[in-house]
């Protein structure tokens, strides 16, 4: 699996305010780099942090010529993906229409009445882990899916997930001129933190997009033996 992390994140670090309320920080010209990095990939994957915060759609503008062209003539949107230990992705969840695919990831807490009901609300369960999400094996369920190249846009939680599990190919931010602050706020990437090995990554490309500037990266060394699993 190729995975590519994308976020958009303030000069100080954060992806949202310490309430967690979804805030534009890319401008028009940011989104137009998202929706291009979604139509090469075959899967869009984020937390259930994010779809409940978001409420997200993650399909494509099925207007913009350039993005269907990246599409390499695979018809429709790529599939969603959702990271949702205990099935909590609410059943009108916008995620769940009928625009693509969408794959929960959950847990063996999540109850079997509760996968039903989000079978039955449109979803494929698919359980990796026990308590919460192992999303090494999850991602790897994914392949049998033909999803091969797979873009991660968040939250925090789940993107330091993809580094611990050392999943991360790229990585592009995007950071906005503002200052959002707050030690509650999300950041790239929460979860426990790193103490002793990091993920090392290579600067591939800076580029100025509207009052931004998109840092993008190439993970070199993964930090699979995270902290957090001692
Ligand atoms: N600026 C951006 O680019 C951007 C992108 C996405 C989300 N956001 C913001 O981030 C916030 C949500 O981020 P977050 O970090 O709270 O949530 P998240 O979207 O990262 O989801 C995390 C949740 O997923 C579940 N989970 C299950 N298994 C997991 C695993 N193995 N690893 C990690 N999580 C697992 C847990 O319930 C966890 O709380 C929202 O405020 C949203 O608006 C911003
Ligand atoms: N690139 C980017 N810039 C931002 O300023 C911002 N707030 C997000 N946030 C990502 C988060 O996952 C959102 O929920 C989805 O970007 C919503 O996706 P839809 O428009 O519903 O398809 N992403």
């Amino acid at each position: 699996m190729y995975v590519v992390v994308n976020a958009a994140q303030s000069v100080d670090g954060k992806l949202a305010t310490r309430r967690r309320e979804q805030l534009r920080i890319s401008g028009p010209e940011d989104f137009d780099r998202v929706d291009r990095i979604r139509a090469a990939a075959d899967g869009v994957l984020v937390g259930v942090g994010t779809v409940l915060a978001d409420d997200p759609h993650l399909t494509l503008d099925e207007e913009d010529r350039r993005v269907q062209r990246l599409r390499n003539g695979r018809p429709g949107h790529p599939a969603r993906v959702v990271v949702d230990s205990t099935g909590r992705t609410p059943t009108d969840a916008r995620i769940l229409d009928d625009a693509a695919t969408t794959y929960l990831l959950v847990s063996e807490a999540t109850p079997p009445d509760r996968r039903e009901e989000l079978r039955a609300a449109g979803a494929e369960v698919i359980v990796a882990g026990d308590e919460r999400v192992d999303i090494d094996a999850g991602v790897g369920a994914l392949g049998d899916h033909d999803i091969e190249r797979l873009m991660v846009e968040g939250g925090g939680e789940v993107i330091y997930s993809c580094f611990s599990a050392g999943l991360v190919d790229e990585l592009h931010v995007y950071v906005g001129s503002m200052v959002i602050g707050g030690r509650d706020a999300p950041t790239l990437a929460d979860g426990e933190g790193f103490v002793d090995t990091f993920p090392r990554l290579e600067l591939d490309g800076v580029e100025r997009l509207d009052d931004g500037v998109v840092l993008s990266y190439e993970v070199v060394e993964s930090a699979e033996r995270s902290d957090d699993a001692e």
